[in-house]
């Protein structure tokens, strides 16, 4: 079984997909690591996330930058949003996360293309959702629990632009594929939303004549 989920930052994706995975014991990839793997290398060797060359020099990372916790700050996070805005960079990373995607047994993938480019024959499609101003205040949690404080104000203005980046891209833009089912999280709980998306992908995947699973 392959499960796709997608949304934007901070909508609480890759807190579902982890439990997803984790329930139907299925292997995860969070696909915004890789677009952050290649900012971290681009902004290391001291070069501009916004040129085309530079980012694609930086694709052939090693696989242990993978575990690097400065992936997880907020700085790469932009600069990946920038990075992968580039088509030849989304190019060179795309055969790896389809082959995630179609390794037997199946998998869950979670990004912002996973639906309609990555997995478009997924059997459950969730697109994650929460407002801006939630999503700011969770990702603004998340930066002060590890050690960054910028203002809430300055998070959801980053949350904004990478929104409107992400989804105006030439390439592979954010969007809703047209069978994926949407979950709002903005006022369910952790458990709530894990409990909402298994319901999600048991209805879809029930209907369609079984595969769900080993849960
Ligand atoms: N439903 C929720 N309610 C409150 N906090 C949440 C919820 N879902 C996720 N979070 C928290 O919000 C932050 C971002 O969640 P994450 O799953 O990493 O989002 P994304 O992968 O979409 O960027 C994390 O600190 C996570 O624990
Ligand atoms: N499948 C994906 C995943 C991430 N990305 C890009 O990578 C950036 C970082 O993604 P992420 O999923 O790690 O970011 P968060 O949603 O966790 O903040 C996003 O802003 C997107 O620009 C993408 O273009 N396609």
């Amino acid at each position: 079984m392959i499960i796709a989920v997608d949304g934007p930052a901070a909508s609480g994706k890759g807190t579902i997909a982890r439990a997803l995975a984790r329930h139907y014991g299925l292997p995860h990839l969070d696909t915004g690591l890789l677009y952050r793997a290649v900012a971290v290398s681009v902004l290391r060797e001291g070069r501009d996330p916004a040129s085309e060359a530079d980012a694609l020099a930086a694709c052939g990372f090693a696989d242990s930058l993978l575990d690097d916790p400065e992936l997880r700050t907020d700085e790469v996070g932009k600069a990946a949003s920038v990075v992968s805005a580039h088509p030849p960079v989304r190019a060179a990373l795309l055969e790896r996360q389809r082959s995630f995607a179609q390794q037997p047994g199946g998998a869950v993938l979670d990004g912002r293309d996973i639906g309609t480019v990555i997995a478009p024959d997924a059997d459950a499609k969730l697109f994650v959702k929460a407002t801006p101003t939630i999503r700011a205040q969770r990702r603004h949690l998340e930066l002060r629990k590890h050690g960054a404080n910028p203002s809430l104000d300055k998070v959801l203005a980053d949350i904004r632009t990478r929104d409107e980046r992400d989804s105006h891209r030439s390439e592979a833009p954010m969007r809703q594929a047209e069978d994926a089912q949407v979950l709002d999280t903005s006022f369910l709980s952790i458990d709530a939303a894990i409990q909402r998306a298994i319901a999600l992908v048991e209805a879809r995947t029930r209907g369609a004549g079984g595969g769900a699973g080993q849960a």
